[in-house]
């Protein structure tokens, strides 16, 4: 790989005997890796037989490549992610009933990995600041069936004013120069000159301190780059360290191929060892930084009051006719089930997560579980729903033949038993639920979105 001569000659000076290893490792081939859903009903087998060992730091993460058109990619029972980013996760270690933000969250490997790791259960705010990516985002959590995940498209500073020292965790996954993706995406290192991770420190510090100002005293902060610049890495560390002295780093449990946090490469606080640096020269994967820091005292910045925003417009709420359609619906197909935080936006019907705070002006691209759209007199339920049940869930399942499914993804309609009762079903193909069908006179009409289909 033809990297910049200053890049090579920094990380010689930096590594010293390690250099030629290191740098040699840029022309060996990517690591590609997945990691399975635990809030589904079932192991993706099929593609765990494609690949090619477990990874031995995520109990959840895999060795091997993801078909995007797979029935295990589709309906979210894996999400592609490169092996080292899959141990962000795995230091943050969200528990069950936590309020979690993740701040820069597209496309969403580590928010899906976080709220899998809440089993679903408290809060995750998965925020991204740009839209179309916000997008990205929000299709990827969908097809992770979450029922407590809010989707944002802020920037860091608009949010800190509607969630000060709220958080239990936040993961900052920052933007950054981006040197371990240079063998996965070459092109990056156009980008790449000897002031590009100067640059990219400031705006890291920048979003730190939007996030130290949304963490609760106690609460867990995660620093994690995809680069190995110690000026975005340790050095962003020794100076968080400095600015805010209620901040104490927290050890990370490593296996022996992962390296410490290198204290000489920023102010020589030896608390630096406790950050982990992942190498490419060392382990299977293509490298990050991570430390873990706790905020041991009452917030360090002053928080700022929260400004007294228009709540939910009438808009969002449901008219009587709205909720009794609803009602009518889920009491015959989810019997079960119960939703709370019915909002609407538009047409669209949402139960936001219990404790998500209001949203006022804040830019939402998903504000929770989306459940369906009201059209004139029906109610029709959204494929997020679908992905987000269990079979059994739903009075009326139907499986269906990977061929039926073919056709479901294709926008088709096709064929059941005509004795087939007429109704809503959910669509399962070797037990992944994938969305919803509505059976009319022995056929099954589509609602798989346009969107999505292929
Ligand atoms: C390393 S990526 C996040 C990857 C993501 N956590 C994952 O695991 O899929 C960093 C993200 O930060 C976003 N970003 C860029 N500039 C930002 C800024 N000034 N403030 C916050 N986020 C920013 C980028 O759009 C990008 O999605």
């Amino acid at each position: 790989m033809n990297l910049p001569v200053a890049f090579q000659n920094k990380y010689r000076r930096l590594l010293g005997d390690e250099a030629d290893a290191f740098l040699a490792s840029f022309d060996e081939p990517s690591t590609s890796g997945f990691r399975s859903n635990p809030l589904k009903n079932g192991q993706p087998q099929a593609t765990i037989e494609q690949s090619s060992g477990r990874v031995p730091y995520v109990s959840t993460g895999y060795y091997g490549s993801v078909n995007g058109k797979s029935l295990d990619h589709v309906t979210g029972w894996i999400y592609s992610q490169e092996p080292s980013a899959m141990f962000v996760g795995e230091v943050v270690d969200p528990q069950p009933g936590e309020k979690v933000l993740d701040l820069c969250a597209a496309p969403g490997g580590k928010s899906t990995h976080l709220i899998a790791k809440m089993k679903d259960q408290g809060l995750l705010v998965a925020n991204e600041i740009f839209a179309k990516r916000a997008q990205v985002l929000a299709s990827n959590l969908e097809r992770w069936g979450t029922k407590n995940t809010v989707v944002l498209n802020e920037r860091p500073d608009s949010l800190e004013k509607q969630f000060p020292a709220f958080f239990d965790r936040i993961l900052v996954d920052a933007p950054c120069s981006g040197e371990g993706m240079f063998r996965k995406e070459p092109a990056g290192i156009e980008y790449w000159n000897e002031n590009y991770p100067a640059e990219c420190a400031n705006r890291q510090r920048k979003i730190l301190q939007s996030a130290l100002k949304m963490l609760k005293a106690g609460g867990v902060l995660v620093y994690s780059t995809c680069t190995f610049a110690p000026e975005e890495d340790e050095q962003n560390i020794a100076w968080l360290l400095k600015e805010y002295p209620a901040l104490r780093m927290l050890s990370v449990e490593k296996i022996p191929e992962m390296d410490d946090g290198r204290p000489e490469w920023a102010d020589q606080n030896p608390e630096l060892k406790k950050a982990v640096r992942l190498f490419p020269h060392h382990m299977k994967g293509e490298g990050h930084f991570i430390a873990k820091l706790q905020l041991t005292e009452q917030p360090v910045t002053p928080v700022k009051k929260k400004h007294k925003k228009k709540g939910r417009t009438n808009n969002n709420q449901l008219t009587k006719d709205e909720r009794q359609l609803f009602e009518k619906w889920s009491t015959k197909y989810l019997p079960k089930c119960e939703f709370n935080n019915l909002v609407k936006f538009g047409e669209q019907l949402f139960a936001v997560p219990n404790g998500m705070p209001d949203m006022g002006s804040l830019k939402v691209q998903t504000p929770g579980l989306h459940l369906g759209t009201f059209k004139k007199n029906r109610f029709e339920p959204a494929l997020a729903l679908g992905l987000a049940l269990q079979p059994e869930q739903m009075t009326n399942h139907l499986d269906i033949t990977k061929e039926q499914w073919r056709k479901y993804v294709h926008g088709d309609t096709f064929n059941v038993e005509r004795s087939t009762p007429n109704g809503w079903y959910l669509l399962v193909c070797e037990g992944h639920t994938t969305g919803f069908g509505k059976v009319v006179n022995g056929i099954v009409k589509n609602f798989f979105p346009k969107g999505l289909r292929f």
